[in-house]
């Protein structure tokens, strides 16, 4: 029996849209509620939010139980010691951040592999990943499932887009608007016009490659700009952002009114 196959590999091969969500609760109850909605992935963010190791195996596990979502986990920072970890929990797509050059990429391309082709340390005995060693053939499969998804999100990285999406092993390149803004001067200014062509500009080049272009943002009709410029893997908003809109709206309303004011006889 080989490795589970990763759909959002092949959907991403396929040329077909996946739409996302950015996962930042780092919690499993949420992320398991999220799962439900049906987005194609879900991204356990291991940089911006407060995750660790076992708080990202419980939002896969969550995920995986409960939905038909992928789940692509980001990793803090491109270390081959950490990327292993988070293969081993059974997560399949990594998104790596802060990418600027192609021997970058080409280093996690060998941190995802087993040698010979990689440098993937060999633990599938007690690895989630290998379902605890009862995939026989887990070592000899794992590779080919892998997806490695790297972010471009700086000037640097801009400059060397074109080598880092050439790299055999990388199955699709993100474009970070937010920090490519701050990089670029329009510190939290993501849709600054300047940025926004620098963006546009990066997908159609990461496409021109023949490799998955993504990006997330929870402007709808950047969103759709996108999809329509061919990105594949488009995360359109995140829980954390979602909650805080949600919740801010609730309050308005009766903030607003005269309702508050109105003393109440018990019960709510
Ligand atoms: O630079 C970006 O934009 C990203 O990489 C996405 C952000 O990190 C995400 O956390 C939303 O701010």
């Amino acid at each position: 029996m080989p490795a589970p196959e990763n759909r959002f590999k092949r959907a991403l091969a396929d040329g077909r849209a996946q739409i996302g969500l950015w996962l930042g609760l780092a919690n499993a109850y949420t992320a398991e509620l999220c799962a439900g909605a049906g987005f194609d992935w879900l991204l356990i963010d291991g940089e911006h939010a407060p995750n660790s190791i076992p708080t990202t195996l419980a939002q896969i596990q969550a995920i995986q139980r409960g939905s038909s979502s992928q789940v692509v986990v980001r990793v803090p920072i491109g270390e081959t010691w950490l990327i292993k970890q988070v293969l081993d929990l059974g997560a399949q797509t990594i998104l790596v951040p802060m990418v600027e050059t192609a021997e970058q990429a080409r280093e996690l391309v060998r941190a995802v592999r087993y040698p010979p082709n990689g440098v993937r340390g060999v633990g599938a005995a007690l690895a989630r990943a290998s379902a605890f060693n009862r995939i026989g053939d887990y070592l000899q499969t794992a590779d080919r499932e892998v997806c490695l998804l790297v972010q471009v999100e700086n000037r640097a990285g801009l400059e060397a887009l074109d080598a880092i999406a050439s790299v055999d092993g990388v199955d699709g390149v993100f474009v970070g608007p937010a920090d490519l803004a701050a990089d670029m001067g329009f510190l939290g200014r993501p849709g600054a016009p300047e940025v926004q062509a620098a963006v546009e500009d990066a997908l159609r080049r990461i496409l021109s490659h023949g490799k998955a272009a993504g990006i997330l943002t929870s402007d709808q009709a950047l969103a759709r700009r996108y999809l329509e410029i061919g990105a594949t893997f488009v995360a359109v908003g995140s829980d954390v952002g979602l909650l805080v809109g949600a919740t801010n709206a609730l309050i308005k309303q009766f903030r607003d009114d005269d309702v508050a004011a109105t003393p109440r006889s018990g019960g709510y």
